[in-house]
């Protein structure tokens, strides 16, 4: 029998974990983050939000049911590199195609199989993300890793939207019956997003990042989406500028994780880099206005510094934060008053679930139906 590849996952603090190579040989670099889902590691590995992050998985056992053609969110995988305690030695599923081991090996995908999952988690939760290297074949003195872990680019300050975003512009078309033309501007898109609003009947027109407002608006959308995205949320002023002129055309707006702090910042809030985030498909997240508590999937390492004690002015009248995370208390969501405009930090599409907060995509329909609020009439009745 051969004998396994050694790795190490070295941290810049100079901490370092040994195990065997999973996935690729070779060597990478990326901020070191945890997720906590015990399902859904295809959507995780392929969602460009983890663009930049080397994702630990704290669920012990990994791979069980393979890869298979249907569940990946974008066409490749994202994360810049792989953690795992116990790769599964058979992958059984009856969709699987291929083992995970060979899908990592395909895409280039380096990794690591490691006892200490458990404990760099735990390092992680004490100490906050940090950047990591993992190295497989025979290993250079750790210190020396260590080193060159710290001169790796850092998270805070990356703008990497522009890098997964889609370059030419597509349509999903609606399920059924046309209601609604949706702009979505693709920061780092799900599959499963367009989906879930074609689903309801909107044909939606995926635009690169730097679509820019005159490009969303020729379109002439009933409403704009934002969408997930890697990266520093402070870093990508340019998706604030085409928001902001969304805005003032005052077209109905929906956003998710990424697409919440690109409103929060077009709102005048600020956003900042939590101790280690939110990766995992469990978090209780409680609606302010209604008292009701979603368990959602998250994966943000950033959240919107907003007042929680009632409703704030913004350059488009009233806001205020429409949900907070029970665990750390952060803002999960934005809510503008007078103006048809809302956004979660988390994943209301649910790839992978839970379903709770798959209403929010209702709410988008109800505010592009616009009777009520009827912005887009408005704006055409003044035009
Ligand atoms: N999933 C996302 O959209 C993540 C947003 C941002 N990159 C963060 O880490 O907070």
């Amino acid at each position: 029998m051969t004998r396994p590849t050694p790795a190490v996952l070295v941290l810049e603090d100079g901490r370092a974990f040994h195990g065997t190579s999973y996935g690729a040989e070779g060597e990478t670099f990326g901020e070191m983050v945890f997720a906590t889902g015990m399902t859904g590691y295809q959507e995780t590995l392929t969602d460009p939000s983890y663009h930049g992050q080397i994702v630990a998985m704290t669920a012990p056992h990994i791979g069980n049911t393979g890869v298979n053609d249907e569940d990946p969110e974008s066409s490749r995988i994202w994360v810049a590199g792989y953690v795992v305690r116990e790769p599964a030695r058979v992958a059984s599923n009856w969709r699987s195609r291929r083992s995970l081991d060979e899908e990592l090996r395909r895409q280039g995908v380096v990794g690591i199989a490691m006892p200490g999952t458990r404990a760099l988690t735990r390092h992680l939760r004490e100490r906050g993300a940090m950047r990591a290297g993992v190295f497989t074949g025979p290993a250079a003195p750790v210190e020396e890793l260590a080193e060159r872990v710290r001169t790796s680019p850092a998270m805070v300050g990356a703008d990497l939207a522009k890098q997964v975003s889609t370059a030419e512009p597509y349509v999903v078309p609606a399920h059924g019956v046309k209601r609604f033309t949706v702009a979505a501007i693709d920061l780092g898109i799900k599959a499963m997003t367009p989906y879930r609003m074609a689903e309801r009947g909107c044909e939606v027109h995926v635009l690169p990042a730097t679509a820019t407002a005159a490009d969303v608006l020729a379109l002439d959308p009933d409403g704009v989406f934002l969408s997930n995205g890697p990266g520093d949320p402070a870093a990508a002023d340019y998706a604030v500028e085409t928001l902001t002129g969304v805005l003032e055309a005052r077209r109905p707006v929906f956003g998710i994780c990424f697409g919440n702090q690109i409103l929060g910042r077009a709102l005048g809030l600020g956003t900042y880099k939590l101790r280690y985030g939110h990766r995992g498909v469990n978090q209780p997240v409680q609606d302010r206005r209604t008292g009701k508590v979603d368990i959602s999937a998250h994966n943000h390492g950033f959240a919107v510094q907003a007042p929680l004690d009632g409703p704030f002015d913004t350059p488009y009248g009233r806001g205020e934060v429409s949900h907070v995370n029970l665990n750390d208390g952060c803002v999960e969501g934005l809510r503008l008053l007078d103006y048809p405009a809302f956004s979660v930090q988390y994943h209301p599409e649910a790839a992978a679930g839970p379903h709770d907060a798959a209403g929010l995509f209702d709410e988008f329909c109800a505010l592009m139906a616009g009777g009520a609020t009827g912005t887009k009439g408005e704006e055409r009745g003044n035009g």
